[in-house]
Formats: structure tokens, C-alpha cells, sequence
């Protein structure tokens, strides 16, 4: 094997590819993976270490289209924010469909930014196009992606952040105070940040185990959070659900993800079966995937509530990835 091409954290910054671009080539991938079929993904592999909420995840993928293969391997360690370290940490390795390794390269701002993407690129196909008032439910990393990425496509006029930590939602606002030309303030509770909101987000993960009797067998161990109900969301409003992607953990009462007025998007329906506990618990039956509303638009109807269950797939890290690669080739073309 010739040298090893590694990007650190600060060289995926400097080749980022533009938010546009990003956007327009992971709306390409969902279609391209629900309705042209073409994305070989199977569900990733989650790996629980014992007695914590600590994963360790590995996520491949192959798009023929883009002649590239890839694999994430990413830990969730919530407990890591005590430390001060990152809460998600990981690495992409890129391959060509021959199987040489092009590059490796570090996961955080991709896995921050292209799950941001998909969330923006469903509220925009399922949302309220005159959304005005965005509930962000969290206030870490994927918080500060979600506002980032949904203020470019939507003309807020207010965006409010609850969190568990006040202080953490008070911090997230002053650091984002000049992102656009909206009022950016801090809630008291989930309640009053979601009253008439179009789109909430909630991006929580819970660092400290809940158990609650009734929901655990014995020899089973159960890690919940619920942050979010019915009465918390008006109807029209658009959600999207970006933490609880393991069977034991909650994000959504049963209430909303049971009501009769609720349509269910996932980015992956083979995966929101053995993934999320939002709708494992509840029984709930998502309805559509992404890649779908994406091609074929659904018609709004103004009192539905429609909820997009984001897990994260690799074949959109993958293609974050080869995008990254790109520019660094045409640069080293051009030097
Ligand atoms: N769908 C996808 O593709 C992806 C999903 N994720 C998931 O999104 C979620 C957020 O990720 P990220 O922002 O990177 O993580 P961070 O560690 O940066 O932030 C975690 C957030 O969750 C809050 N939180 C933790 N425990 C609880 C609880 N018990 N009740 C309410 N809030 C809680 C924290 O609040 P506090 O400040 O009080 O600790 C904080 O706001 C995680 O579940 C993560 O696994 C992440 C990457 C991709
Ligand atoms: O898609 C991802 O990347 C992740 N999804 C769920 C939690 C950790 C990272």
C-alpha cells in the first residue's frame, strides 16, 4: 500500500465543500439510494460497551455513481462531555471501487454537517415553505449544525434553544448571535420553545441512565430520555428527530408518535425498524423514506404534523467524503 492520505480535523475544514453543493449532492444520494436503488448500504453495526450508553458504530457503504466505497467508524461517548472531549469521534476511509484506499480522514464536522443537510433537506420537501419560528431541543454540536444549516434555507424570524443545562443553551446563543437576521433566544422549557413553532429539531442524547422499571426485563438495561410531546407541537409543524437511534433510548412521547395526524419520513425504513426507540417503543409505522419525498413531493395538508426520524446512513458520509477528496485532488492538480 502506497502512503496513507489522512486529513486531520483542521484539513476537512479548509476542503469543505461549500453548503450548496453539499446540499444539492446528498439530496442526489437520498434519491439515488430510495428510488434508483443504486446505494449498497447495509444497516450499521452497533456495538453497546457494557453497563454505559457508549456505542461504537461502524457504517459502510458503496455508490457506484460516484465510483467510490467507504466506511465510517464512529463511538458516541456522551459521558465524554464531562471530560471536555468530543461526544462523537470517528474516521471515514475512502476506497475506489478496484479497492485501493484513497484517503482516510477525521468524521466530526462531516457527521455534524451532512446530518444538519438531511434534516433541512426534508423540513424544505415537508415543512411550511414561510416557516418563521424554529425550536432547537439541545444545545451541543448538532444544535449548533441544525441552526447553522436550517437558517440558510428558511427566513426564521425567531429561533429559540431549550436545553436540560440552561447555561449551555445561554452560551450556544451568544456564540451564534451574528448568524442571520433573526431573534436567537433561550427557552425556559420544551414547551414554550415549541408553542407555535414551525419546525422543532431535537438533537438530545442522554449522558445518564433513566431507568424506568415497567419499561425494563429483567437482565435489561434501559436508557431513556422523552423530551418531546403532542401538546408541545402545533399542527402544521414539521420535526425532525435527530437523537435516539438505539432501540432504548426516547426522544418523542408515544402520544405524538401514535397520533393520527402524524406522518413519519425516515432517511432509511429498513433501519428506523431496528434503530429507533422513538418508533420501536411506541409502535408507531413510519410512512415514507427522505429519498422519496424528495423526488416525488408529498401534498401538505396544513393540520398534519410531519416528523422526519434522522438516523445518519453512510452513504452520506461517504459522499461528504469523496467531495472532500475531490478538492484536494483539484488542488494538488493545480500545484
Ligand atoms: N441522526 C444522525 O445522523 C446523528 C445523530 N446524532 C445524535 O444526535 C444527538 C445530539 O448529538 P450532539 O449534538 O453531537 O451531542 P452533544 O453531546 O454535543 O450534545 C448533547 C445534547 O443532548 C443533551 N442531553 C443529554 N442528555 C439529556 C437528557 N437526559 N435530557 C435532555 N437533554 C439531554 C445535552 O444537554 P446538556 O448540555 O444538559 O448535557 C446536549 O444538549 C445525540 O443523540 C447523537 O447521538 C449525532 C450525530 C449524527
Ligand atoms: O450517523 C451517525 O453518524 C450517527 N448516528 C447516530 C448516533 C451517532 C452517529
Amino acid at each position: 500500500m502506497s502512503k496513507l492520505l489522512h486529513f486531520c480535523a483542521e484539513e476537512v475544514t479548509r476542503l469543505f465543500p461549500p453548503f450548496l453543493v453539499h446540499l444539492e449532492a446528498l439530496k442526489e444520494t437520498m434519491i439515488e439510494y430510495s428510488v434508483k436503488e443504486s446505494i449498497v448500504q447495509p444497516v450499521r453495526q452497533q456495538l453497546t460497551v457494557p453497563n454505559t450508553a457508549d456505542r461504537f458504530i461502524s457504517m459502510p457503504a458503496c455508490v457506484p455513481s460516484r465510483g467510490v466505497m467507504g466506511i465510517k467508524v464512529i463511538c458516541a461517548v456522551p459521558s465524554n462531555k464531562e471530560k471536555c472531549l468530543p461526544t462523537h469521534l470517528g474516521c471515514i476511509q475512502l476506497y475506489g471501487l478496484t479497492g485501493e484506499l484513497l484517503c482516510q480522514m477525521d468524521a466530526e464536522e462531516i457527521t455534524a454537517k451532512r446530518t444538519a443537510i438531511c434534516s433541512a433537506l426534508a423540513s424544505k420537501a415537508l415543512a411550511n415553505p414561510d416557516s418563521k419560528i424554529l425550536a432547537v431541543i439541545g444545545a451541543g454540536v448538532q444544535a449548533e449544525s441544525h441552526i447553522q444549516a436550517l437558517s440558510q434555507l428558511f427566513n426564521f424570524s425567531e429561533i429559540r434553544v431549550w436545553n436540560r443545562t440552561k447555561s449551555r443553551a445561554e452560551k450556544l446563543v451568544r456564540e451564534l448571535h451574528d448568524v442571520g437576521n433573526f431573534n436567537l433566544c433561550v427557552s425556559d422549557t420544551v414547551g414554550s420553545a415549541c408553542s407555535d413553532a414551525d419546525i422543532v429539531c431535537t438533537v438530545t442524547s442522554s449522558s445518564e441512565p433513566v431507568l424506568f422499571k415497567d419499561h425494563v426485563k429483567p437482565g435489561q438495561l434501559s436508557y431513556r430520555v422523552t423530551v418531546l410531546f403532542k401538546d408541545h407541537v402545533k399542527p402544521g409543524a414539521h420535526v425532525n428527530v435527530v437523537g435516539a437511534s438505539s432501540p432504548t433510548t426516547r426522544e418523542v412521547g408515544d402520544d405524538l408518535m401514535l397520533s393520527d395526524n402524524l406522518v413519519i419520513v425516515a432517511d432509511c425504513l429498513n433501519a428506523i425498524k431496528l434503530e429507533s426507540g422513538d418508533v420501536i417503543q411506541s409502535g408507531a409505522a413510519p410512512h415514507h423514506e427522505l429519498g422519496h419525498v424528495l423526488h416525488f413531493p408529498l401534498s401538505r395538508d396544513p393540520d398534519q404534523i410531519t416528523l422526519f426520524k434522522n438516523l445518519g446512513l453512510a452513504c452520506q458520509d461517504v459522499v461528504t467524503a469523496h467531495l472532500i477528496y475531490k478538492q484536494y485532488l483539484s488542488e494538488s492538480t493545480r500545484s
